[in-house]
């Protein structure tokens, strides 16, 4: 199934029940359908609302649940920038993931050896086509159009050797992170996008509605056989012209 792109448009005070509402029902067909739920989480606004509205929700088999992380800041577990320290405080604690079952970044590591690193806990992932598929990957995007830790213009838009990729220029603080790479993003069963808030609306409406030549990184989401979901508020919305 090629990729088919659905755009939800929410009032702002709906996101986190629709968001996770959503990320409930695909782990439940997951785990009823294979077993286990492969999710990659991504940090920022997308955590806070997950975070919110997930350990709150019944009926989800926590334990079949194997979570990853779409990009992740090179700093310390108790770093204020850390994603892992986020969800750890505000999810992790709240819900039953097994710990084994959480497949963090390790920190402690160069950024070249925490992306092979990582790699291999990526590896772990069931495959098809010798990449790994996650069942979804939930994903933010900056008011730059980036997305994981792929950055307009940067030279690892282009990556397609390898699953993860160290960086340690990233135009956003912190300058050393980890991320999957597109071949990997674009593999996943199902992509789903949430932006929210005024800020994001200019660079929405280029992501959605923009000329296609020179794709900002968030507009290269494509799963090649999955689906793509982009989750908006109203805000974030206001400058598409299209109708959805
Ligand atoms: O730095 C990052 O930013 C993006 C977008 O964050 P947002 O707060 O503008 O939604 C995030 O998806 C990514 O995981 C993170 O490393």
């Amino acid at each position: 199934m090629p990729s088919e792109r659905k755009v939800h448009i929410l009032d702002e005070k709906d996101i986190p029940s629709q968001v996770c509402a959503f990320v409930a029902d695909k782990s439940r067909h997951a785990i009823e359908s294979r077993g286990q739920f492969n999710v990659g989480v991504s940090g920022g606004s997308v955590a806070k609302i997950l975070s919110t509205g997930m350990p709150g929700l019944e009926n989800i088999d926590w334990t079949k649940w194997k979570v990853f992380f779409c990009d992740e800041r090179l700093v310390p577990f108790d770093h204020e920038d850390s994603t892992y320290k986020f969800f750890k405080k505000n999810m992790f604690n709240k819900v039953n993931i097994p710990s084994e079952n959480i497949f963090p970044i390790d920190p402690s590591l160069s950024v070249e050896d925490a992306a092979k690193d990582y790699a291999k806990k990526v590896d772990k992932v069931p495959k098809e086509n010798n990449l790994p598929v996650f069942d979804l990957l939930i994903l933010g995007m900056g008011p730059d159009g980036h997305t994981c830790s792929l950055f307009p213009g940067h030279k690892l838009l282009q990556e397609t050797e390898v699953a993860v990729a160290p960086i340690s220029d990233s135009p956003k603080p912190p300058p050393c992170r980890v991320t999957l790479s597109f071949p990997v993003i674009n593999a996943t069963r199902c992509a789903m996008f949430v932006s929210t808030g005024a800020g994001k609306a200019d660079i929405l409406q280029k992501v959605l509605e923009g000329n296609d030549s020179a794709p900002l990184p968030a507009a290269r989401v494509k799963p090649t056989n999955g689906e793509l979901h982009w989750f908006l508020d109203t805000a974030a919305a206001a400058g598409l012209k299209a109708k959805y």
